[in-house]
């Protein structure tokens, strides 16, 4: 019986300390020079590649390291660099790399970045815009275009690290984003040419991509990877023309070289015929999120190609079912041989926390039930054995046992929060009265002025917040102490609000790692790792809590510090919390039930959270859902249904409230037209939103929906150091008060202000008021 082959699509970058993050800003903030950043990603690359190797992995990516993201790796290298960057049309640095990142302060000096998210439109080298790809949490660089872009090859990464893999003895296969995904994945900037189409591009682009693979086919490549995920989206007839020229092209460019093309996060449906045609060796298929296409993929499955099936997931962290794997690897070999089959994970393991190795503390029966990227490994190359007659049949059985100690764990069934979301019926989530109503009573209640000023939850995490709960951590400062030193950050906090003048403070969010974890930490059904971190974007990392059993909260999470906070002020204190699609969207969650029954559980104990807060006087109490709009299904077709499930569990957490409790939520970076009506159904009584980067332009859903209730458009964008202007503002809040009732309208920042400086947030702060200030004795004087 012939070895089946395995490989990866991509091995997580961050290091198993995050070694990635720390040396990066270590070279941002000039602490360490370019080579010896340089050095730690070669350290990291030969590490990574070595553990592939012990793990029996027969071909390992190349490529899949980035400094901050695989899709500004090929905006470098096609050399489509905003003309805002004064890159000289020679080999791409990595302080320009840097510079459309994080945005530089001046385009001549583009190393100088300024900032961790993206400079405003007012700086010179603004950064390039970011966002999730696809339905992950991982964000990446938005390719620009316009109507005269060109392209040329113009950095050697990918050759460098094809080379530097062959010089440790490994064929790598260097990875890249496909010509379709690239074109679909950027935006037109051209004010001359808005509405150019961008895939009038692809024969500028695919010469790159031919003398890329030709030069790759040289220097000794055997495989080449191009990666085209939106194989799992809604394709239009433009894009599937295009793949058919694409892939005509590159396959005659490879030469001795064989492409793989790898699709993955959804079912082909009806892009599946076009997939199965492309003239290239191989396909990878991911038959986690696609497991009900698999027989269809095989029936049609082409004789002259090579399948590789991702069935471990390399999206969740639980430990694979090696007899559900099995059934469908030998149902494939059956239909290819084993010659024509490998083994892979479903998708790059880059959304997947590192290594479970250094996870001490994690409880000893949920660890068994897990794994993350190196144990995945393990998995793949366990299942290739299993498959070839060869494996470790020891291993099965082990398998077995964990799964069946997994799905008999007391632990995970809990019958009373079962019988509690069966019983939930539509009066859960409908408050007493239509907004109308209640908007009267908050107003008389809560006295507000008109263009009431807040902001959106958190505060600056100084390194001396972060440092404090580190050192806190590890017991070197004791509950008490932490406790103190918490209170005093919230009160001096919420004093300078005062101070300030803004009219509905919160807390600022000091006690909290993240707006997931921190609750993830607190509920029963929750696990969360020490290490398990998964790149977010650039150096940012997010450690999702890890959801294994059914929801309870043992005891009340906010209300001590929410509380405490009310205490220090005598305007109305916002309290906060995250809401359950939020908290769902943003944690590894169960895979042995539907994601709606466990947003549901989420929603019941967040709803108890609310009651208690309002029991202990909280008049308004903010619920964020900054990641309801990521979690929509690739697919528009499968959008209303977990649109309705999403809004159900929103309206169960927060319309247990009387009349006169102020429901805000909030959301970032989403774009609201196709989804306002669902917006809407949520019925709280404020919702803020991320609006000064598009000038105001996100709110044209709300105008054109008519949406009742009220709005605090974002005017500071947060992910700039920029301090905007009182002029700024005031006309962002002008801009929105033309369209928007003014005694509907709020002013608060696009989002929470943890990424800023305090040396930043305070003159903005002051701004804001002042702007507010401004508009209110305008309209007064109006009157
Ligand atoms: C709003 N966003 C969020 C997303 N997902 C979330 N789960 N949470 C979010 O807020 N997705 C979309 C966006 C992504 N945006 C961000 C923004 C910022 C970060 C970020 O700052 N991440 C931090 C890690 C945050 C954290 O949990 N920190 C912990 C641990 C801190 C730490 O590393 N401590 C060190 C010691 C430090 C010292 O001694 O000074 C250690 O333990 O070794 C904490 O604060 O306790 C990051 O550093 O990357 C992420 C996503
Ligand atoms: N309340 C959170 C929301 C972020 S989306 C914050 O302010 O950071
Ligand atoms: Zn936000």
């Amino acid at each position: 019986m012939s070895k089946i082959r395995t490989h990866i699509l991509g091995y997580p970058r961050i290091g198993e300390q995050r070694e990635l993050k720390k040396a990066t800003e270590l070279y941002w903030k000039g602490e360490i020079p370019a080579p010896a950043l340089e050095s730690v990603g070669k350290e990291l690359r030969k590490h990574h590649w070595k553990k592939q190797q012990a793990a029996g992995i027969d071909l390992v990516p190349c490529n899949d390291f980035s400094f901050y993201d695989q899709v500004l790796d090929a905006i470098c290298l096609f050399g489509n660099v905003p003309a805002r960057f004064g890159w000289d049309g020679g080999s791409v640095s990595l302080q320009t790399l840097f510079a459309i990142a994080r945005g530089a302060r001046d385009s001549k000096a583009a190393g100088s970045e300024c900032c961790g998210g993206s400079c405003g439109s007012g700086s010179a080298g603004f950064a390039s815009e970011m966002t999730k790809w696809f339905d992950t949490n991982y964000h990446y660089i938005v390719p620009e275009f316009k109507a005269d872009t060109q392209f040329k090859l113009s950095t050697t990464k990918i050759f460098d690290e094809f080379k530097e893999a062959q010089a440790l003895g490994l064929n790598a296969k260097p990875v890249l984003v496909g010509p379709v995904t690239y074109l679909t994945l950027g935006k037109v900037q051209d004010s001359a040419n808005p509405d150019f189409d961008r895939f009038e591009l692809l024969d500028r682009l695919l010469p790159v991509y031919e003398e890329v693979i030709a030069k790759l086919a040289a220097e000794g490549a055997e495989w080449i990877q191009i990666d085209e995920p939106v194989f799992a989206l809604d394709l239009s007839e433009r894009q599937k023309e295009c793949f058919i020229e694409s892939y005509a092209r590159l396959a005659k460019a490879a030469g001795s070289a064989k492409l793989l093309v790898a699709t993955y996060f959804g079912e082909l449906r009806d892009n599946l015929a076009l997939f199965l045609g492309l003239p290239v060796a191989a396909l990878h298929y991911d038959a986690v999120r696609g497991e009900a296409e698999v027989d269809a993929l095989l029936n049609a499955f082409p004789a002259d190609k090579i399948l590789s099936l991702g069935v471990i997931d390399g999206r969740n962290i639980w430990k694979n079912n090696y007899d559900a794997s099995l059934a469908i690897l030998e149902q494939a070999k059956a239909k290819l041989g084993a010659a024509r089959l490998w083994v892979s994970a479903s998708s790059s393991l880059l959304h997947s926390p590192v290594s479970l190795a250094s996870e001490k503390k994690l409880d000893a029966e949920i660890k068994d039930w897990l794994a993350f990227a190196d144990e995945k490994l393990v998995e793949i190359v366990t299942l290739a054995g299993l498959l070839s007659g060869s494996g470790d049949s020891a291993a099965l059985e082990a398998n077995r046992a964990s799964q069946k100690r997994r799905r008999e764990s007391r632990r995970i069934h809990n019958p009373a929060v079962k019988a509690r979301v069966a019983a939930i019926t539509a009066a859960d989530g409908k408050r007493d009265s239509v907004f109308a109503v209640r908007q009267e009573v908050q107003r008389e209640k809560l006295g507000l002025p008109l263009f009431p000023t807040t902001t959106i939850g958190s505060f600056p995490q100084t390194a001396e917040v972060r440092a404090a709960r580190a050192k806190w951590k590890k017991s070197a400062l004791s509950d008490a102490e932490y406790d103190a030193f918490l209170k005093e950050e919230t009160r001096k906090c919420i004093e300078w609000q005062d101070e300030i003048g803004i009219d509905m403070p919160v807390h600022g969010e000091f006690e909290r790692n993240d707006m997931v974890e921190y609750f993830g930490e607190q509920l029963e059904g929750y696990v969360f790792s020490q290490f398990g971190w998964v790149q977010s974007y650039g150096s940012r990392c997010v450690k999702p809590p890890i959801l294994f059993g059914d929801i309870t909260r043992p005891k009340p999470m906010t209300v001590g510090w929410t509380s405490f906070a009310q205490s220090v002020t005598k305007n109305p204190m916002k309290g906060m919390l995250t809401g359950p699609v939020t908290i769902l969207n943003w944690s590894f969650v169960r895979d042995d039930q539907p994601r709606s029954v466990s947003c549901k559980q989420l929603a019941l104990a967040i709803r108890d959270e609310v009651l208690d807060l309002e029991k202990a006087g909280v008049r308004v109490i903010q619920i964020d859902e900054a990641a309801l709009r990521e979690g929509l299904p690739l697919r528009k077709s499968q959008w209303q249904e977990y649109l309705d499930w999403a809004v159900e569990s929103f309206r169960i957490t927060a319309n247990g409230v009387k009349d006169e409790t102020q429901i805000h939520t909030h959301m970032c970076y989403s774009e609201f037209n196709d989804i306002i009506g669902a917006i809407a159904g949520m019925d709280a009584d404020v919702i803020t939103i991320e609006t000064s980067r598009s000038n105001m332009e996100l709110l044209d859903a709300f105008v054109e929906f008519k949406y009742p209730n009220e709005i605090g458009p974002g005017v500071y964008d947060i992910h700039s150091p920029r301090i905007p202007s009182v002029e700024q503002m005031e006309s962002l809040i002008k801009k929105a008060g033309a369209v928007i009732p003014a005694g509907n309208l709020w002013v608060n920042p696009d989002c929470g202000l943890k990424t800023r400086g305090w040396e930043e947030v305070r003159p903005a702060l002051i701004n804001m008021v002042e702007a507010a200030r401004k508009l209110r004795a305008a309209a007064l004087a109006a009157v």
